[in-house]
């Protein structure tokens, strides 16, 4: 809960410098290591409002922006949704989206990660 002082989320982030890179190996060609920028992808910031990549979600484990497993879940889930969006699904980077996703969800949701879940006390 939002009153749980931030020194008890330690374990958190310690799960999620973990479940990072196991996520971040899932993209070899590093489609999705950085923001999507407007001349590589024209238009991309008017299309897609809420950008996200693993730099990104790397920057907000460390400040802690992160409450539970299901917000940096949430973030991973619009990072690949971003690209399913803005790309033709004909394209490289839809299909590793896609593909992404599954793989990375199966990994989040393993059952060797859910007991970090806190339970909804
Ligand atoms: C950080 O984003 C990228 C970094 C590198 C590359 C890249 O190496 N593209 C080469 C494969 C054919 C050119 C592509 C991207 C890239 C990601 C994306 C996403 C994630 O939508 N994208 C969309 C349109 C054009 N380029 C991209």
């Amino acid at each position: 809960t939002s009153l749980r002082p931030r020194q008890e989320r330690p374990a958190l982030q310690k799960l999620l410098e973990l479940l990072l890179p196991n996520l971040e190996r899932k993209d070899p060609r590093q489609f999705f290591a950085w923001p999507v920028t407007d001349s590589i992808a024209p238009g991309y910031s008017s299309i897609i409002t809420k950008p996200m990549d693993f730099s990104t979600m790397k920057q907000k484990i460390e400040d802690n922006q992160y409450r539970t497993l299901q917000e940096f879940t949430d973030d991973f889930v619009l990072m690949c949704n971003n690209a399913m969006t803005y790309n033709q699904p004909d394209t490289v980077y839809y299909k590793a989206a896609k593909r992404l996703l599954h793989t990375g969800l199966r990994t989040l949701t393993a059952e060797k990660v859910r007991p970090y879940v806190p339970t909804i006390s």
